[in-house]
């Protein structure tokens, strides 16, 4: 049995980490890994059910430490019930969105602080981390751009402001610095086939 590994895409939002999900998928599998995709918050039946809890009714529903203790209890749930089980009989779990982004959006933007939200991990999940992430990094207002392009409208990106999303992508820039075994910084301009490339490139060492 090849040995499993679990690997997470961040970013902030519209940067392609969906459309990005899909093609490395099925560029690994191509390589002959068996390959899961899934999602945070999600990717098991309890933290999908917890997700709607956090997406429904406004936006001020929640407390910063209340939403922290939501995505860490879908998070515990998603660790235990899919990604470790699926590491352990050797597949590879390509993950969109996992711990980087509490600690960018509840932990920074929100202002819990990075500690508390790794020790709301710690006790969640065991702390687990990916052997790679991803991130997915476009020039300020192009992932806006992209939407405008498709939609000819752009408004989620409108409602947070130029200031939180730069707060967004300064967070996940930093911790590429601070983490360089596991943290990768990508450049996600260009063409799909062009970033799933770079993507490839940039699992070096567990591939
Ligand atoms: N390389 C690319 N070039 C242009 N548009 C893209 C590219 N990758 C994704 N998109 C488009 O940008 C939008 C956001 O992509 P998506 O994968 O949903 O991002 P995210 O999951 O990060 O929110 C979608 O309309 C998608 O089709
Ligand atoms: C996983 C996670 C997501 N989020 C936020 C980021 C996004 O705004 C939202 C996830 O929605 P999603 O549909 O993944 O957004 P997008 O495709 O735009 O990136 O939840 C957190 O605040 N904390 C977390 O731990």
């Amino acid at each position: 049995m090849s040995q499993g590994r679990f690997i997470s895409l961040e970013g902030g939002e519209g940067v392609g980490k969906s459309t990005q999900l899909r093609l490395l998928a099925e560029a690994l599998r191509a390589r002959g890994h068996d390959v899961v995709t899934t999602r945070e918050p999600g990717g098991s039946a309890g933290a999908e059910a917890i997700r709607a809890l956090l997406f429904e009714g406004d936006g001020e529903r929640w407390s910063p430490a209340a939403e922290a203790l939501l995505f860490a209890a879908a998070r515990a749930d998603h660790v235990e019930r899919v990604i470790r089980p699926a590491v352990a009989a050797g597949q590879w779990v390509v993950c969109d969105r996992f711990l980087d982004s509490s600690r960018a959006y509840q932990g920074d933007a929100r202002g819990l602080g990075d500690a508390d939200v790794l020790a709301l991990h710690r006790i969640g999940s065991g702390g687990l981390l990916p052997d790679r992430t991803l991130v997915l990094s476009l020039p300020p207002g192009e992932a806006e751009a992209r939407e405008l392009a498709r939609d000819g409208a752009a408004d989620r990106f409108r409602r947070r402001g130029d200031a939180y999303h730069a707060r967004v992508r300064a967070f996940f820039e930093r911790i590429a610095v601070e983490e360089p075994e596991r943290v990768r910084l990508i450049d996600a301009t260009g063409e799909e086939g062009e970033v799933t490339a770079r993507l490839l490139a940039a699992l070096d060492a567990i591939a």
